[in-house]
């Protein structure tokens, strides 16, 4: 079992808070994604960690056991880095085996250790090379190879797919989690990307101004983002967001969006009055019938392909634009210059207050509109 916690870890760098007192738990086995973009310091924490450097502040705790006082070498972590960091007059079975070698001597342990990481991971066919003469792909699997031979409680992996082309960072988001969950280590995996934190994290960390804006699983981040910068971090094109005044009457709760009224849950009742911002994702705006409440009158502005979606930039009667990515057909009707009446379902309506940005939940107990 190997557990990880910080405790309020505060880490300056000059006047620059760069972590201020964030607290984390990661369980046994668990794949942690640390997102968050670039400058937030998701490196840093990795590195304090791994003991590269050390906090102002605060506890790193290994199954209860202070971390801060055990030296780097011996706190059974693994780190591959975004750059590789290879040692370049080192082959790749020499950079493989570096970790086994700080260790007392275990003789042929060492060789087939290394050749079994490097079968697993598709590199055992290049183990005499020099980095120079590895392939991006080649570098990324002997960097991992390095951080994976000595079975570490706790792997830490920082961004080790940007360096790579988009056909190998594909393949590898497949294939990690299954090596990873082989190996049963606990992981933190820091990207950029937040398709790559969804798809590796069994939960994701999100890291903004020092601190952890939201911790959760994917779908508890992509639909109920805790923030309206969350929401804004996680989906392509971004979620649209409107400054709206959520109304309640007869029973009925709408947001008034420029002219237009849209239909909300019965449960925002509470935030009638209040100036929220309204998000609506791109894959929840849905066409609707024309003159049906709580329609939207907007025209196709541009049509923008993106992978196998079209996705329209739309612009409503009071010049607001939006991004639909759903499939509208082909046709013509929904062509650019088209005029197009479009709605969202109100389950789909993400409401979050103007001057907080944090997302308002709603009250499940209000139920449903009295008829
Ligand atoms: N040794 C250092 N001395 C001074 N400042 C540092 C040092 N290391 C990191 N920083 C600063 O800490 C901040 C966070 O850096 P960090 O590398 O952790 O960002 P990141 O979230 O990993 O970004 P990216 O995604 O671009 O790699 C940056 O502003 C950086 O300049």
């Amino acid at each position: 079992m190997t557990t990880l916690a910080l405790n309020n870890v505060t880490k300056r760098y000059g006047k620059d808070t760069i972590l201020d007192a964030v607290s984390l738990s990661i369980e046994d086995g668990e794949t942690l994604a640390i997102f968050g973009p670039s400058g937030a310091g998701k490196t840093v924490l990795l590195r304090l960690i791994a003991g590269m450097t050390e906090p102002e502040a605060g506890e790193i705790l290994m199954n209860g056991e202070d971390l801060i006082e055990v030296a780097p070498e011996h706190r059974s972590v693994g780190m591959a880095f975004q750059n590789f960091a290879l040692f370049p007059h080192m082959s790749a079975f020499e950079n493989i085996a570096a970790p086994l070698e700080a260790k007392p001597a275990k003789g042929d342990g060492i060789a087939v250790g290394v050749r079994k990481i490097a079968e697993l991971l598709k590199i055992d066919h290049v183990l005499n090379h020099a980095p120079r003469a590895l392939s991006n792909g080649q570098k990324q699997r002997t960097a991992l190879a390095r951080a994976l031979v000595g079975a570490p409680k706790i792997l830490l992996l920082d961004d080790p797919l940007r360096n790579v082309d988009a056909k190998l960072r594909f393949e590898m988001r497949l294939e990690l989690p299954r090596l990873l969950e082989g190996f049963g280590s606990t992981v933190l995996y820091v990207t950029q990307d937040y398709r790559e934190a969804m798809a590796l994290g069994d939960r994701i960390a999100v890291l903004m101004d020092g601190r952890f804006a939201q911790v959760g699983t994917p779908e508890e981040i992509y639909l109920a983002p805790a923030t309206i910068a969350v929401a804004e971090l996680f989906g392509d094109p971004v979620i649209n967001l409107f400054d709206a005044e959520v109304m309640a009457e007869d029973g009925h709760v709408t947001a008034r969006v420029g002219r237009a009224r849209l239909a909300l849950p019965a449960g925002f009742k509470a935030a009638a009055g209040r100036p929220v911002v309204l998000g609506i994702r791109p894959e929840s705006v849905v066409r609707s019938r024309a003159g049906s409440a709580g329609a939207i009158n907007a025209t196709v502005a541009a049509l923008l392909p993106l992978n196998d979606r079209m996705v329209r930039l739309l612009i409503t009667e009071d010049g607001q634009e939006f991004y639909t990515s759903r499939d509208f057909g082909e046709g013509s009707d929904a062509g650019e210059g088209a005029t197009l009446t479009i709605g969202a379902a109100p389950e789909d309506i993400m409401l979050f207050d103007k001057e907080s940005g944090h997302r308002i939940a709603p009250d499940a107990a209000a139920g449903r509109p009295i008829e």
